[in-house]
């Protein structure tokens, strides 16, 4: 496993293109340094060394906008989860390139880190762009969902924010009724059309920027987790 060509056999061919050299040497190095523990209770603590407030990504694709987020508040501290070895690297590489303290890393689902956190530990869940699974018969794996929005809906503190993005209308329609069935969250939108406008603070995608390129509608949506 050490060796960056047999990283590159057993992870770049099966989940992506293959990484080149400096790719796999990245992969080697920093993201031992970076990973979630592998097993265990998480908190800040255990993540970072101290108190300090959390942040959540779900799915970060190529990790350009929790590498913004992460360098926008360096005080808190940053949890990113994708599978896809190849949006990984990109990750490790915006790490590394602005010289993040901030963030960790865990290469695989979500939920499972999600779930080994405390109840009201998180100050903020970011769903960007999730996978739409467009068919009605797929419907139960979108993420938005009663299950993996109950974890989320846990793992936030009272007051704070469950953001998401997308660009499919079906996932946008989807997501308003699956969300307006909660007492637990409050859509935050202050006016008819503001889930159109990208807040300032909200970093664009590499996917996000794909679909405007393509003429797409892009829909930004936040939830204030609620004390009910
Ligand atoms: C359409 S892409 C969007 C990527 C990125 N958020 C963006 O906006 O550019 C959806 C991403 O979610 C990731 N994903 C799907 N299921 C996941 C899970 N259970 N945990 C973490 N990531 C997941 C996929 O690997 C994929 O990279």
């Amino acid at each position: 496993m050490n060796d960056p060509s047999t990283i590159r056999r057993l992870y770049g061919r099966r989940q992506g293109h293959k990484l080149r050299d400096a790719q796999a040497h990245l992969v080697e190095t920093l993201l031992p340094e970076l990973s979630v523990p592998e097993t265990g209770p998480l908190n800040a603590e255990v993540l970072f060394g101290d108190n300090r407030p959390l942040e959540f990504e779900i799915g970060f694709g190529a990790g350009e906008h929790l590498a913004g987020q992460a360098s926008a508040r360096p005080e808190h501290g940053f949890i990113g989860c994708e599978p896809f070895l190849n949006g990984m690297v990109g990750a490790l590489g915006h790490v590394r390139d602005r010289e993040l303290t901030n963030v960790r890393l865990h290469l695989g689902d979500a939920l499972a880190v999600l779930e080994r956190l405390p109840d009201a530990s998180l100050d903020r869940v970011y769903l960007l762009h999730p996978d739409p699974w467009p068919k009605a018969r797929h419907a139960k794996r979108r993420m938005v969902n009663h299950g993996p929005i109950d974890m989320i809906a846990a793992k936030l503190k009272p007051g704070c924010e469950f953001r998401l993005g997308t660009d499919d209308p079906t996932y946008c329609r989807w997501s308003m009724m699956v969300m307006n069935q909660r007492r637990d969250f409050e859509w935050q939108a202050k006016t008819p059309g503001d889930f159109l406008n990208r807040p300032a603070d909200w970093p664009e995608t590499r996917y996000e920027r794909k679909a405007r390129i393509k003429g797409h509608e892009v829909w930004y949506f936040r939830w204030k987790r609620t004390e009910a």
